[in-house]
């Protein structure tokens, strides 16, 4: 048994190393005795006590089996790690599974093709379908995704990301809004390479996201949606890491992490624990570890989440000068109020796909033609229907069309839908209406970005099913 033991444990550096140590110094002290007067060469030789006169011998207590078992060890040690590092493994697996899912998969994304697609994600495709992501990077959209898509097989097939098309220009910050469980995280992850692809590319600074990974790493920064943090560094230190990692110049790191800290109020925290902090300056610091350095593009899944107004006014200002410095930001938040401050462009995605795509003023007039009224109608304790009633009536003859959306305690909201109608014609009409229907407070405004996105929960539900 100690035999075969003692052959199976050569493939352990640290056997082998300690065994060499202790039959080397056995050896030494066999042959010693052995040799240092006759009386003890009979006692060796009735005894049988082996030694070596070749220390390196490969038989025992030689150590030559030893070390021949550890110079094997380092060159398939050191070819392992070069499999583990050039993410070989990976590549063969996901080939492997890539291959087998396939069939399955294909299937589940012909049937979503075949739902009408906004006018707007259909050009923004076209355009991506014909651009050739290295040269479009160099003219100008440091990030290109084409048609890409993920599956996910665990707990059966489900179409996360469905054929996202999608060109983002330096200088612009492009907004990803959805439900819960539109698929936001699972294209950043894709992005980010934590994810694997499972059909379709996606090309950073003009490399490829399934080929180039390490590139594509380096000229990327993350904030992930659940803070990845180094609990037992501060601030300051896990600031320096990722500067150093992002190749700032040693003698620029300080300056550039203090700009940092200053930016997003972390200074009193900078040099505390990073386990010590609150949940608002954690997220403070991971947008701030994708903003340091000011890699080309920039992904912020939900940045402001549990922030201070004043942190999260920050934060708008900093992802504000980064977009102007020229960066591509890609940001996802369920504040509408966010994307409308930060956004250049958003879409709002649901099951996967894109529903609608432009600038937020572009996705108001198109989807949210007419105005929002809200109003306060002053009502007697015993007359409270009656009066209310008389001012519903006139808003529903006045403006044909019109929608209420809710009421409550002599406070109406109405959608106007009729696309002609001018502000002065509401405000006129309204202004002439007061006294008749004793409007206490009124405000007219436009659609608003929140009820553009809540038109879209209908498909959200419908075709919850039609993923799995
Ligand atoms: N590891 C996984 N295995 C299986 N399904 C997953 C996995 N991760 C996500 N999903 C599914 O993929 C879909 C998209 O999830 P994802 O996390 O991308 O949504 P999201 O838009 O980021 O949602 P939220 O706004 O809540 O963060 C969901 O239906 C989710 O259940």
């Amino acid at each position: 048994m100690s035999q075969l033991l003692d052959k199976i444990f050569l493939i352990f550096p640290n056997y082998c190393l300690g065994m060499s140590f202790s039959q080397f110094y056995q050896n030494y002290e066999f042959l010693s005795f052995c040799f240092s007067s006759p009386l003890s060469k009979w006692v060796c030789n009735v005894y049988n006590i082996t030694y070596q006169t070749n220390y390196f011998s490969m038989s025992e207590p030689g150590v030559g089996r030893f070390l021949v078992a550890l110079s094997l060890q380092g060159v398939v040690y050191i070819a392992l790690l070069f499999v583990i590092e050039l993410q070989c493994v990976h590549t063969l697996r996901r080939l492997l599974t890539s291959l087998g899912k396939r069939r399955k998969q294909l299937p589940l994304m012909e049937d979503a093709a075949l739902l009408p697609e906004d006018r707007d994600v259909a050009e923004e495709r076209k355009r991506v379908l014909e651009c050739q992501p290295i040269i479009e990077s160099m003219v100008g959209s440091p990030l290109v995704l084409q048609e890409l898509s993920k599956v996910y097989s665990s707990g059966g097939n489900i179409l996360a990301v469905d054929r996202l098309s999608l060109a983002v220009g330096k200088g612009e910050c492009f907004g990803l809004l959805g439900f819960n469980g539109a698929g936001k995280t699972t294209t950043f992850k894709m992005l980010t390479c934590d994810e694997s692809v499972t059909s379709g590319d996606a090309y950073i600074d003009g490399y490829s996201i399934l080929r180039d990974i390490k590139k594509v790493q380096q000229r990327i920064g993350y904030c992930p949606q659940f803070d990845a943090l180094l609990d037992h560094m501060t601030g300051r230190e896990t600031l320096s890491m990722y500067a150093r990692l992002r190749g700032i110049p040693e003698k620029y790191v300080c300056g550039c992490v203090e700009n940092v800290l200053r930016s997003l109020l972390l200074e009193p925290h900078a040099d505390k624990l990073v386990r010590s902090y609150s949940g608002g300056n954690k997220r403070k610091l991971s947008a701030a570890i994708a903003l340091i350095g000011g890699p080309p593009v920039i992904f912020l899944d939900e940045p402001s989440t549990g922030m201070d107004p004043v942190a999260r006014r920050l934060l708008w200002d900093a992802v504000t000068r980064t977009r102007e410095s020229g960066k591509a930001i890609i940001i996802t938040s369920h504040s509408m109020e966010e994307c409308e401050a930060l956004c250049t462009r958003l879409a709002v995605m649901v099951n996967g796909q894109f529903k609608c795509l432009g600038s937020p003023q572009h996705l108001k007039s198109k989807f949210g033609s007419g105005y929002t009224l809200l109003a306060k109608v002053h009502i007697e304790a015993e007359l409270e229907d009656s009066d209310l009633q008389l001012f519903k009536d006139f808003i529903e003859s006045t403006f044909p069309g019109s929608q209420l959306k809710d009421e409550h305690q002599g406070m109406v909201h109405y959608h106007l839908t009729d696309k002609t109608l001018t502000w002065a014609q509401v405000f006129g009409t309204l202004e002439a209406a007061k006294e008749k229907y004793q409007i206490e407070d009124y405000c007219v405004s436009q659609i608003s970005l929140e009820q553009v996105f809540l038109s879209f929960a209908q498909f959200q539900h419908c075709t919850e099913r039609g993923r799995k």
